[in-house]
């Protein structure tokens, strides 16, 4: 399947290594499923989870299935590609260099992921973004390669997510927001995934299943909004007009469309 990634914004991670995780992914509304081998997955598990993403790599999935490899230059990297051939997409975390995709896409024969992690990863982002199927931030490693102090939030991350979102969109990919690590804060997920939204990402990854719905109410049009879409929609001529109090162009009516067709 060479998947669609637009239009998917609850994407769960989950550790390759534990079988009642990838069951709960199976069962759930998630509209991605990464299976993760890196960081999620202690090195003594790494073999035991890479077999297990191969096989639940090999069954049938209702949503795209991705498996996220241990860096390239990692112990692991080579043997984690062999798995990754039975996965729609592969993610490569901690991407620097553009011929990083290039040398994981022809070695599984599939879409492959990058995720912009490091500051040196940001400072390559539009290369990358050029032969990557799509951009996924790593905001808790690029708080970690920042050196901020712990609790510094968004606010320091703002140029690095703003890039990852201009790079995607400069290349006609896709993008999705960083992990929000606080598991039982329903209110700070769902204000941070309408941050993600605002910034222009297309989802968010995520780490527990709790995290899906609060993540799609955020990506999902209000009605408020699809009320409005449908009245400018209506009320275009093809010019500048004036409309419910503020001037709207072509592409106004063109985000309306592309509102109402999601
Ligand atoms: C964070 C967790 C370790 C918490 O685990 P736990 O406390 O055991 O959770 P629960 O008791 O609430 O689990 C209840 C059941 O739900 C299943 N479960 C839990 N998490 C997931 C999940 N992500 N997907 C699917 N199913 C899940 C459990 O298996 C339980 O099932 P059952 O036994 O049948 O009741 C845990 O949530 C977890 O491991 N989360 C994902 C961690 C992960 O994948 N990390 C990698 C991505 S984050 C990252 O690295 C981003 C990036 O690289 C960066 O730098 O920012
Ligand atoms: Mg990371």
């Amino acid at each position: 399947m060479s998947a669609n990634l637009f239009g998917r914004p609850a994407v769960l991670f989950l550790p390759a290594s534990r079988a009642s995780a990838i069951r709960k992914a199976r069962e759930s509304a998630a509209d991605i499923v990464f299976l993760d081998l890196e960081d999620a997955v202690a090195p003594e598990q790494k073999e035991e989870a890479r077999a297990a993403a191969a096989t639940a790599a090999r069954e049938p999935w209702r949503v795209p299935l991705a498996i996220r490899v241990n860096a390239h230059g990692s112990a692991w990297h080579r043997k984690d590609l062999e798995a990754a051939t039975f996965a729609d997409l592969v993610i490569v975390p901690r991407v620097e260099d553009p011929a990083v995709i290039a040398e994981v896409a022809a070695a599984t024969g599939r879409p492959v992921a990058a995720m912009i992690e490091t500051p040196k990863g940001v400072r390559r982002c539009w290369e990358i973004a050029e032969v990557a199927a799509a951009l996924i931030a790593g905001t808790n490693d690029l708080a970690a390669t920042l050196r901020l102090p712990t609790g510094a939030g968004r606010a320091p991350l703002t140029t690095a997510l703003q890039t990852i979102v201009l790079a995607a969109r400069a290349a006609g990919r896709p993008c999705f927001d960083g992990v929000y690590n606080k598991l039982d804060d329903a209110e700070g997920l769902a204000a941070e995934a309408a941050e993600g939204r605002a910034f222009g990402f297309d989802g968010k990854t995520l780490i527990h299943p709790d995290q899906i719905a609060p993540c799609k109410a955020a990506w999902a049009p209000t009605p408020a909004e699809i009320a409005r879409a449908e009245r400018l929609v209506a009320a275009a001529s093809g010019g500048a007009q004036r409309f419910e109090g503020e001037m709207i162009e072509r592409m106004h009516v063109e985000a309306a469309e592309r509102l109402l067709a999601r």
